[in-house]
């Protein structure tokens, strides 16, 4: 027999055991909901995947069909292939592996090892695997998480390869998220029911059974009114007054109106002491009346006041036609924790009990059945038996645990005088509502928590794997892009001054070039003879003296064109230093641009050089040089633009073409030298000046008649007496030289002097251009005279092209170095997320780990 200490210590377990359980879960609860809203915050960031996990049929057959004969060691490795699954993902079927699913059990989460990482550590822990084996298909499969992917209209939907047309990565994720709320909404639930410590015992019974004594005996109090005729027809909720403010009172419910205690509209407030005439004067309405008591006795003996549980006592109607469909619906509602039936030992179970307590065992298993009056009884054993018999068939759970849940007992006697069955009664009731309450309300809260982790663990599990492996591939991306971008920064600069250098080259190259082949045919033309080869082009022959004329013409012409031809011929020298500068560009392209980028796929054309474009564009740099008088003569491949030959200002003919007297006095007289610019005020100038004069007597049909006439006009000039002393010996030299030059010299002469005076008028520089100062500077120096522009010209040419080509290779190098940098930022930002993910995966499989540790230990007590 428990002695007062006992019952009263064993009470306070049971109460602290219960609160300690549901402060447990409670906890457990709030991190496993934080855990999911890390998930599905986490999900907005990185994509989290749904996992599919397969049987992998290849390996998870049996290799013997008979496994008798199976080494231990072989049987070890068959039932871990059991558990072998093929994970993909349902967005993406084409990521495949295999993995070893290792089931949650106590205190171990659910995890997923890749296969061959699996396999090659030698599980120690083996003996655990007959434990493991028992539900390999649970394994695999989500609990709360499952998403039902079989949506849309096509038949083959179950397919994954369909299913990926239908839903893409996002929506899955999508669907997840909302899987993720709901199972916060439901932990919401699942936790104010576990808060929720309020808890209803009905009791019921037959008619006349004594129920309303068996309350009073209860609570220690006559507060239910007690007739022996069958009187109660209201539902008395019988609550702690503290629930009311510690006062104790009577509130008879409105029908129809919800009630709220806080709320007076809802209810009519009475005094305790109304109750028994309340309830005699409404004998035949059924009424809800609410009544608040207080117990003075300690939580450890109150049964309404225990410092669990806030209980309630609910005093039914006894069961009739009538009554026993309202009481049947009261018992099956879900505040309902416990069904106490009170049974008359004198009648046993009625047909309306017995019906009653069938769907009543249905809905709450276990049933607490109070077989009242028994001390009347004589054959108490006889009563005993018959009853459990009754029981046995009407509730076998119950039946299975009578020493707790069946009692027999006289209420009328326990609330004289108290009775120690009573009292064990009280216990087993008391211990009854608190640890089924523990059963029927934490049991559901900790086995949604494990199935809800063992969820997250599947999930967190594989896309860790994804994570993982997402890294890698980023690491390896990485391995190769990295060295490429870090060359490619260090060598910009080298190529860019090998870029510089060539350009310069090939411009320099062509300049001096063009300079070397112009200055030969200048000088060549001034020694009359064409400036270029005689393949290319050669003199007119020598028509005689009468053809003189025509013969200078011609002269001129063919000295002009060839250096026309020189100019092409410096043209198409720069066109092979072009196009060598151009495939150093190239090469360099190869040698500077990685692997992988398209090279140019511009191709040079060196005929293209010098052509009309350009010629328009030198035509309009010439403009600057108008004082040159178009010395920039653009060549080209079809003799485009204006050649010498074909200027009229330089074809012009004119008797110093044929006579350069001035020259031949020089020459013949002495003082070689200073021949050119300078017409000195001297007589031979004056003779100079008079023979120039007789250009204009002749113009182009000057014959050698006109010419000798014109020097006899000539002589009409020297009236004056002084310059006849002199004149008569320079005229006879004048006068014989001539008539030598007539006949001797002249065919040879002509294109010499042709050729010296267009020497002479290519090599003069452009006066314009020289500063007010007088001071020509270098560049513009260059640039005045026929060989510096066409040398300018030239090689800006060079340059252009070869810068072109430079541009375009730099700008291949620099979308080559940004898409390289970009590739290298996308493939560390990939790498930094990836590795974050599975930190953060990690992290969620430790915490889930840490809660189910406590939800376990609920799961177990
Ligand atoms: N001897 C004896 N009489 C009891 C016992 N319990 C109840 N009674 C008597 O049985 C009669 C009915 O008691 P109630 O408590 O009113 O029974 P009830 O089940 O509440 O009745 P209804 O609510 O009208 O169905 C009363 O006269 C009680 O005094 C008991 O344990 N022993």
């Amino acid at each position: 027999m428990q002695t007062d200490i006992e019952k009263h210590s064993k009470m306070e377990d049971v109460q602290g055991a219960f609160v300690q359980q549901k402060n447990r879960l409670l906890n457990a609860l709030d991190n496993a909901k934080s855990i999911i809203h890390d998930l599905q915050l986490f999900n907005k960031d990185w994509t989290v995947r749904y996992p599919q996990l397969k049987d992998n049929h290849s390996s998870s057959e049996p290799e013997h069909a008979d496994d008798t004969f199976l080494t231990a060691d072989a049987s070890k490795a068959a039932r871990r292939k059991c558990l072998r699954r093929s994970l993909s993902f349902a967005d993406d079927p084409s990521f495949q592996a295999d993995v070893v699913v290792t089931p949650s059990k106590k205190g171990m989460p659910r995890s997923l090892t890749l296969a061959s990482i699996a396999d090659q550590s030698e599980e120690p822990q083996d003996d655990d695997d007959e434990e493991r084996l028992i539900s390999p298909s649970d394994a695999a499969d989500f609990h709360v998480f499952r998403l039902d992917l079989k949506l849309g209209s096509h038949g083959s939907s179950s397919s994954p390869a369909a299913l990926v047309t239908q839903l893409e990565k996002n929506s899955i994720a999508n669907l997840l998220d909302g899987r993720i709320a709901a199972a916060m909404a439901h932990i919401d639930k699942l936790r104010s029911r576990v808060e929720d410590t309020s808890s209803k015992v009905l009791v019921t019974g037959d008619l006349n059974a004594g129920k309303s004594t068996f309350v009073n005996a209860l609570l220690r109090r006559e507060v239910m009114p007690v007739d022996q005729q069958p009187c109660t027809t209201a539902f008395c909720e019988v609550h702690d007054a503290a629930e009311n403010g510690g006062k104790e009172e009577l509130h008879i419910l409105k029908e129809g109106v919800p009630y709220n205690k806080d709320d007076e509209s809802t209810f009519t407030r009475a005094d305790l002491s109304e109750l028994d005439s309340f309830v005699s004067e409404n004998e035949n309405v059924q009424q809800m009346l609410k009544v608040y008591l207080s117990d003075g006795r300690s939580p450890s003996e109150s049964l309404l006041n225990n410092g669990v549980v806030d209980i309630s006592l609910i005093d039914a109607p006894g069961l009739n036609r009538d009554s026993i469909k309202t009481t049947a619906l009261f018992a099956r509602q879900e505040e309902i924790d416990v069904v106490v039936f009170v049974v008359s030992a004198e009648n046993h179970f009625t047909l309306s009990a017995k019906e009653f307590l069938w769907n009543a065992s249905n809905e709450k298993a276990y049933l607490f059945i109070v077989v009242n009056k028994y001390d009347n009884l004589r054959d108490k054993a006889k009563c005993r038996r018959l009853v459990l018999e009754q029981i046995k068939q009407l509730s076998p759970r119950t039946h299975e645990d009578a020493a707790d849940l069946v009692h027999f007992v006289d209420s009328s006697a326990a609330l004289q005088s108290g009775s120690t069955s009573f009292e064990s009664l009280e216990s087993a009731l008391r211990s009854f509502v608190l640890v089924k309450r523990a059963k029927s309300k934490l049991h559901p809260a900790s086995t949604y928590l494990t199935h809800l982790l063992s969820d997250v663990d599947l999930l967190v599990g594989a896309n860790a794997i994804v994570a993982e492996a997402e890294a890698e591939r980023a690491r390896e991306d990485l391995e190769r892009s990295r060295p490429v971008l870090e060359k490619m920064k260090s060598t910009k600069d080298a190529l860019e001054e090998s870029l510089e250098s060539i350009e310069e080259a090939g411009a320099t190259r062509t300049r001096s070039k063009t300079k070397e082949l112009l200055n030969l045919a200048l000088d060549r033309v001034g020694q009359g003879k064409p400036g270029v080869e005689k393949s290319l082009i050669s003199l007119p022959p020598y028509p005689g003296l009468l053809g003189i004329w025509e013969y200078a013409q011609e002269v001129r012409k063919t000295l002009l064109a060839s250096i026309d031809i020189a100019v092409k011929l410096a043209e198409e020298e720069a066109r092979v230093t072009t196009s060598g500068g151009v495939d150093k560009i190239a090469n360099l392209g190869d040698e500077y641009l990685p692997e992988g980028v398209e090279r140019s796929r511009r191709v040079f054309m060196p005929e293209a050089m010098f052509n009309s474009l350009a010629d328009k564009k030198g035509r309009r740099q010439s403009k600057r040089y108008s004082g040159t008088g178009g010395a920039i003569v653009a060549g080209g491949m079809h003799n485009l633009g204006i050649g010498l030959a074909q200027r009229n200002d330089m074809l012009e003919t004119t008797f110093f073409d044929i006579f350069d007297v001035q020259h031949q006095f020089w020459v013949t007289f002495g003082e070689k030298g200073a021949v050119d610019e300078d017409p000195n005020l001297t007589a031979l100038s004056v003779v100079s000046v008079g023979l120039g004069a007789l250009t204009m007597v002749g113009g182009k049909t000057l014959g050698v008649r006109g010419l000798i006439e014109g020097m006899v006009r000539v002589t009409d000039l020297f009236g004056n007496e002084t310059v006849r002393k002199w004149a008569a010996p320079v005229l006879g030299a004048v006068t014989i030289g001539t008539a030598v030059y007539l006949v001797w010299e002249l065919p040879s002469t002509i294109p010499k002097t042709v050729g010296r005076r267009i020497q002479a008028q290519l090599v003069k520089r452009d006066e314009t251009l020289v500063g007010a100062n007088g001071v020509v500077s270098q560049a513009v120096d260059d640039e005045s005279t026929f060989v510096g522009a066409h040398a300018e010209r030239i090689s800006r040419e060079t340059r252009k092209v070869l810068r072109l080509a430079s541009w375009d290779l730099r700008g291949r190098f620099k979308t080559a170095m940004d898409e390289r940098g970009k590739e290298v930022k996308g493939a560390e930002d990939v790498e930094r997320k990836a590795k974050r993910a599975v930190e953060k995966f990690r992290e969620i499989e430790r915490r889930a780990g840490e809660v189910r540790e406590v939800a376990e230990l609920v799961n177990s007590a």
